[in-house]
């Protein structure tokens, strides 16, 4: 492969979001951390995960698990040290298994040294280092995100009487990228962490890296423009490495961060995400075409990050208030499971522990133009608690065998920095790595036979185009993926009963038909319309063969 084509790695991938304190304690403090990570990549591996993102991982007093950083430069002892960082990048490469990490721009603790200097008076030289203003005034109008816990983007900062702007916690304090020291300081973190190793960067809160008056002070060209020099660097330092954006935003904004193939090589698919449990909600194709239809085409070079679940509540911040009505009405009974706009439940308890649904789901992103990219835990659909503070419920120890504290830590279970879920529905002793790898016809077996699947196909699902197929049945969502001499037919039904369609497939007149998973032939497409009938909540993805091809 030539090394331009190999630079494009990220297209053809299935990524594993991966908190280090989430994952395993490898020395019984209750706390995982980077030799348990590294102890469980063998695992890791054999789900046939091509990249990891790691959470913050960086020193901070984690009011923000993590998304608050004291001291960019190094790791949260807890976790282990720069050797035990570099000995899990050593071990992860031999293995074949690229590493992104998380990067917060924006915001920093008010614990860093940096912003405990700015606050010593108005005249000390980090001051211009964060957003002041005299009035809780200016940018009047800038929306605020996490409406559960904050008032104002303003908070007063009492000995120097001024106000220092936060867009997230009141103990996240902005920077200020106008000020060129800032934007240096930042490329240097970068430079820092992929020397070390790192193959990119998950961007957290992109959008808000600049402030104008008059404006949401959010996508501004100034935010974009940094990136478009972030990416240069990057290019040009480290070719190969790469840049996922968080953007949480409307499609047309959302798109824009891939710039002309100058700005972030991926993009989480925020609109699609919640329009897949819409239409799911529904049983109606309808959401997910839509949404398809308006984030496509993206350039050719960049990608989608594909995605069901995260460490986050599920935002619900970019979609109208009708499609919030019906997600919160379906997936939030309860109002303990709603957290700002958004529901803090992981995958399984959203779609009530439905296996039907759990594999429709993971199909899905694993069949739509982009790259998937998975939540631990929900491969072994793993429940949450939503008793648990802020997003904590959905980030508690992984679940590795049916042993004290799931396998996941030696420590006494009070020790531990969470609970390991024990409600009956989801337990730990069943919902584990060991035992579910043991049962043939468990979900994780099935996972995995799916990635094989898909893996075997990578460029046409990661690369490929998309071709809606209409019927008259509004719960069947088909399309044609194709790329250079590969055809494949995807077709899904939406509804909770049994459902069938018959589709014009005359154009591959005379075409083999292959389900993909079993590898079972189908009869051959002829002049008339071909018939599919689908259990609920079930899918094909079909291989369309030409009949003189190898
Ligand atoms: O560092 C602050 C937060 O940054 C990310 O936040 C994103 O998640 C929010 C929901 O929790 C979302 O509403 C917002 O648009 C995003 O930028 C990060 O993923 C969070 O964990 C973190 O608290
Ligand atoms: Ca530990």
């Amino acid at each position: 492969m030539s090394d331009s084509q190999e630079n494009l790695w990220y297209k053809d991938a299935i990524f594993y979001e991966v908190p280090v304190r989430s994952f395993y304690d490898s020395n019984g403090d209750g706390i995982g951390d980077f030799p348990g990570l590294t102890q469980k990549l063998d695992y890791i591996k054999s789900l046939g995960i091509d990249c990891i993102w790691l959470l913050p991982f960086y020193d901070s007093p984690l009011k923000d698990d993590g998304y608050d950083i004291r001291d960019y430069y190094s790791i949260l002892p807890e976790y282990g040290t720069l050797k035990d960082f570099d000995n899990f990048m050593i071990e992860a490469h031999r293995l074949g298994i690229r590493v992104i990490a998380d990067l917060v721009l924006n915001h920093v603790s008010d614990q860093i040294k940096w912003f405990q200097e700015a606050r010593k008076d108005r005249t000390n030289s980090k001051r211009d280092w964060f957003v002041w203003s005299d009035t809780p005034d200016k940018y009047e109008g800038v929306r605020i995100i996490f409406i559960d816990t904050e008032r104002s983007n303003w908070t007063l900062d009492p000995q120097t009487g001024q106000y220092y702007w936060h867009r997230f916690f009141s103990h996240q304090p902005d920077l200020n990228y106008d000020n060129p020291e800032v934007r240096d300081e930042m490329k240097k973190v970068i430079r820092f962490w992929l020397d070390r190793g790192l193959d990119g960067f998950r961007c957290d809160a992109v959008p808000y890296l600049f402030e104008r008056e008059g404006t949401s002070c959010e996508n501004l060209p100034e935010t974009h423009e940094y990136f478009r020099e972030i990416r240069k660097m990057i290019d040009e330092e480290y070719p190969g490495r790469i840049l996922l954006a968080e953007a949480n935003q409307w499609p047309e904004d959302a798109k824009k961060y891939f710039g002309n193939e100058d700005e972030f090589q991926m993009n989480f698919n925020f609109p699609l995400m919640p329009r897949i449990f819409i239409a799911l909600a529904k049983e109606d194709a309808f959401p997910v075409e839509n949404i398809i239809s308006k984030t496509l085409p993206v350039p050719e070079k960049c990608s989608w990050g594909l995605f069901l679940r995260n460490h986050d509540e599920l935002t619900l911040e970019m979609v109208s208030d009708e499609e919030r009505d019906i997600m919160y009405s379906e997936y939030a009974k309860v109002p303990k499971m709603r957290l700002n706009l958004g529901i803090r439940r992981r995958l399984a308890p959203l779609v009530d522990n439905d296996r039907y649904a759990l594999e429709f789901l993971n199909a899905l992103i694993m069949s739509l133009p982009g790259s998937p990219i998975l939540y631990y835990g929900d491969e072994i659909n793993m429940g949450d608690n939503i008793y648990l503070g802020d997003r904590n419920g959905v980030r508690t120890p992984m679940q590795w065998s049916y042993d004290r504290n799931a396998g996941f830590s030696r420590s006494d279970p009070e020790q531990l920095y969470a609970p390991v879920i024990i409600n009956s529905n989801y337990h730990y002793e069943v919902n584990n790595v060991e035992s579910m790898s043991r049962l043939p016809s468990s979900f994780l077996n099935w996972l995995r036979k799916l990635i094989i699947t898909r893996k075997r196909s990578a460029q046409v699902f990661g690369r490929g185009t998309i071709e809606f197929i209409h019927s008259d049945q509004k719960e069947i969502l088909a399309f044609i993926r194709a790329y250079e001499n590969q055809v494949i037919l995807c077709v899904y039904n939406l509804s909770r009963k049994p459902s069938y369609v018959t589709m014009d497939l005359r154009k591959y007149s005379g075409w083999h038909v292959r389900e993909m998973i079993s590898l079972t032939r189908f009869p051959d497409i002829g002049e008339l319309p071909y018939f599919f009938t689908l259990q609920r909540n079930s899918f094909f993805w079909m291989s369309l063969e030409k009949p003189d091809a190898t």
